[in-house]
């Protein structure tokens, strides 16, 4: 990251170059956990963070080698060394996590200190009889979903938006976004907190897995366990109502279960200008599950309607997509399987170059077959293959505990800003 520079933020596509992107390096909290909270904190199992964070790993260092690459961790620290912003998240989070008593403690802490116990969680001191029995360990549960750095605030044209998030244990990440964005350190836009929008409307909620700005005129979006149509309806409000001429949102509903439809980007991600990783049991076969249109006009919607699919409606749009089958084309089975290890998550790093899991065979045969060359990780750390020069190519990672966590490479990184195709 560029100490002295800072960053405009600008997002208008999910496959233009990507120039700076956010992250964070998974540490303790990931594995902070007992299989009885494992469910709470919204994972399937426990990771084993050493392997997870080889695997992350690769994933840096092949950002890295493309992009300014902003931590979480330092942004954070750097924020809470300013008594004022220091104060006033300290706040935030202990009222909204009810945990005022330690406001007094947690701001004696250097911002060092304060970072690791804001992400890492802050033991519950038991002397009440309340918390003795309360069967709770923490007082500030650790951030165990931090490394998806996609989900708790998601940039939008030149706007960071703060989601308001569908589960309490993922709140404190958006907190923090928002103190990061706001705090004017390191990036230049407009901050959208979707908090202060909703006037405590609990139905409102949204995540920025099910986010994908396909043109700086359609957003598409999730409809599921994460992202309520109400929140849809806010995000449309402010994101339509600047700017004259026409926009579109599509929305596409979700299954409620198994756990990995959770986001949009788990069905769907654009991989070139002209081709979609799908997962075709619900993005190109019949299925229960709407697609709908939203026409806007001058800041108003227009018109409502459904729609056949997320391609037929994008074609129509001036945005013709090659559908790209997750798992594979022949068999069912492998495109359950592999939608469940994120099979269908993918990063561009650029029209055409894209990041992936490496244990997903089917998926990667049938990118070969579309002109994708498979190439490790490993080979593009150490520089043996050039992104710059290949043409359409995936880089697949190491993976078999990030996706554990529930996510691949889209979930795991934030796009600050990616070149205007
Ligand atoms: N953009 C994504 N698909 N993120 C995946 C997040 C997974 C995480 N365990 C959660 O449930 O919140």
């Amino acid at each position: 990251m560029n100490e002295n520079r800072k960053c405009t933020l600008q997002v208008q596509s999910e496959t233009g170059k990507l120039e700076a992107v956010l992250v964070h390096y998974p540490g303790a909290e990931v594995e902070n956990m007992t299989p009885r909270h494992a469910q709470r904190a919204l994972y399937s199992d426990i990771l084993n963070l050493s392997i997870a964070r080889k695997e992350y790993d690769q994933l840096l260092a092949v950002l890295k080698k493309t992009s300014d690459v902003y931590e979480v961790a330092d942004l954070l620290e750097k924020v809470l060394e300013h008594e004022h912003l220091k104060e006033d998240l300290i706040r935030k989070i202990c009222i909204t996590e009810q945990a005022t008593e330690y406001i007094d403690w947690l701001m004696y802490l250097p911002a060092s200190s304060l970072t690791k116990v804001l992400i890492e969680g802050l033991p519950l001191q038991i002397n009440t009889l309340t918390d003795f029995l309360r069967e709770e360990y923490y007082a500030l549960q650790p951030l165990y979903n931090y490394y998806f750095t996609r989900d708790p605030s998601a940039v939008i044209g030149n706007n960071a938006l703060i989601c308001k998030m569908a589960n309490s244990v993922r709140v404190r990440e958006s907190l923090i976004m928002d103190a990061i964005f706001k705090s004017d350190l390191f990036f230049t836009g407009n901050v959208v907190n979707s908090y202060d929008l909703s006037q405590n409307n609990p139905l409102i909620k949204m995540e920025g897995g099910d986010i994908l700005v396909v043109r700086d005129d359609i957003l598409l979006i999730g409809n599921g366990m994460r992202t309520s149509t109400q929140g849809i309806d806010l995000l449309t409000r402010e994101f339509c109502k600047t700017g004259s001429g026409k926009k579109h949102v599509i929305v596409q509903q979700l299954p409620e279960s198994p756990e990995s439809f959770i986001h949009l980007d788990m069905v769907f991600t654009l991989l070139d200008t002209d081709k979609a990783m799908v997962y075709k049991p619900l993005i190109m076969n019949d299925s229960p599950y709407q697609t709908v249109h939203m026409q806007i006009d001058n800041g108003k919607v227009t018109k409502i309607s459904s729609v056949n699919s997320i391609l037929t409606i994008l074609r129509k749009l001036g945005v013709d997509l090659t559908p790209i089958v997750c798992g594979g084309k022949s068999d069912d089975w492998d495109q359950e399987r592999e939608q469940w290890h994120s099979g269908a998550n993918f990063l561009a790093l650029a029209p055409g170059k894209v990041i992936s899991y490496a244990r997903n065979i089917h998926t990667l045969e049938e990118l070969d077959k579309h002109g994708f060359e498979v190439v490790k990780a490993a080979n593009v750390i150490n520089s043996q293959w050039d992104i710059a020069s290949a043409s359409n190519c995936v880089i697949t990672l190491e993976g078999s505990e990030l996706p554990r966590g529930g996510g691949g490479p889209r979930c795991m990184t934030m796009p600050l800003r990616r070149t205007i195709e």
